[in-house]
């Protein structure tokens, strides 16, 4: 069976259990005398309005949303939208200029600086675009850097990051400096190092846009390995709809400092909230995103005794893929060995051409 490109891991249902970040009404305003825009007569107006008016920009505006433990939060959008300045704001590495957050329950707009610098060094490790590694320190070196702020002794923290350089696929280069290793290779150190200390999430921003398409590829699968293998919670930002329907279990797209639209990879392809996420999504392989459980139809009599069997969340091009080959006209989609539906040609073609209930009418 081939390969899904949204490799499902561990997807959490949201809100099923305590959110890690919870956030409330968050502005960022950049410009003179911020704090009047949240809540005034300004807030409503378009960006290029809000600058004539004010000489601000609202970079985050208004933005709600929860992080469910275990999941990849995917932030997306086109550049300027306010990404990075939402992710930032998480650890107060920006400012908020009005809203709530909270952390595993605590309010992070109420920590002081010492919690705050507990708060970025062990709870919420950033993996950023450029890597930040220490040009004349080994591999096993720069990976055990965190640990050595941490105030772990030596010969622990080279054991600790023995296992992580092993983890990230680095084993045999522990001994290279940075220089001496490829893009891909840095970026795996950064990710080493960032786990180094076992942080309830981690924030990527933007941490593979430089590195050339293949390198980037198994970087995302080195990302879904990690996610699958220990279920920590990732916070990613992106501008690349790919990535992120590769990696997120949810994703949030931002327009103009705002988030247009919340909701799975599935949800966001398969009903787009606006003409805005429409035609974001257009040109995206549907087959490849949408889920049988989203395409099939209710059994009817004679229904359900042949016909390969998939999961719920087998996608509607892994189901093309099974009929095709079993050449039979139905396949069934059985949850827990009960029969819950099928899907025969005309519900799979619906979904490849955008015809059926579930897909992108244009
Ligand atoms: N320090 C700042 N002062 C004024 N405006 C800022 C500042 N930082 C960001 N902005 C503005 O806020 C908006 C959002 O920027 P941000 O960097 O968060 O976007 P982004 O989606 O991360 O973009 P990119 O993908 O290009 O990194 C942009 O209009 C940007 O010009």
């Amino acid at each position: 069976m081939s390969e899904s490109t949204a490799p499902a891991p561990a997807r959490t249902a949201s809100g099923s259990a305590a959110p890690v970040f919870s956030v409330r009404g968050l502005w960022k305003v950049f410009g003179p005398r911020a704090e009047r825009v949240p809540g005034s007569e300004y807030a409503g107006l378009p960006p290029a309005e809000l600058r004539e008016a004010t000489g601000c920009t609202a970079a985050v505006r208004d933005v709600s949303f929860d992080v469910a433990k275990g999941e990849v939060f995917v932030v997306m959008g086109l550049s300027g939208s306010g990404k990075s300045t939402l992710v930032r704001c998480l650890t107060r590495l920006i400012e908020p200029t009005s809203g709530t957050l909270t952390i595993d329950g605590e309010d992070v707009l109420a920590m002081d600086r010492g919690r705050l610098r507990e708060l970025r060094r062990h709870r919420a490790a950033m993996v950023f675009q450029h890597f930040g590694l220490l040009p004349h320190r080994t591999v096993l070196d720069n990976v055990a850097y965190g640990l050595e702020i941490q105030g772990l002794g030596k010969a622990e923290r080279r054991a600790r990051a023995a296992e992580l350089v092993e983890k990230v696929g680095l084993a045999g280069l522990e001994h290279r400096r940075p220089a001496q290793l490829s893009g891909g290779q840095q970026q795996r150190v950064g990710l080493a190092r960032a786990l180094a200390v076992d942080p309830s999430v981690l924030l990527f921003d933007e941490p593979f846009s430089a590195l050339d398409p293949l390198i980037r590829r198994e970087m995302q699968d080195e990302v879904v390995r990690l996610h699958r293998e220990e279920g920590r919670t990732m916070v990613f930002i992106t501008h690349d709809l790919s990535e992120a329907l590769r990696l997120g279990t949810r994703i949030a797209l931002m327009r103009d400092g705002g988030i247009v639209q919340l909701g799975t990879p599935e949800e966001i392809v398969g009903s787009p909230a606006d003409d805005y996420v429409r035609e974001f999504v257009r040109d995206v392989p549907r087959e490849q995103v949408l889920t049988v459980a989203t395409a099939m139809r209710p059994p009817t009599a004679g229904d359900g005794e042949t016909g390969p069997a998939l999961r719920p969340d087998a996608t509607v091009s892994e189901a093309i893929e099974a009929v095709a080959r079993s050449q039979q006209p139905t396949a069934r989609v059985m949850d827990d060995g009960r029969l819950v539906g099928v899907v025969d040609h005309a519900c799979l073609l619906d979904v490849v051409a955008g015809t059926g209930a579930h897909g992108v009418s244009v």
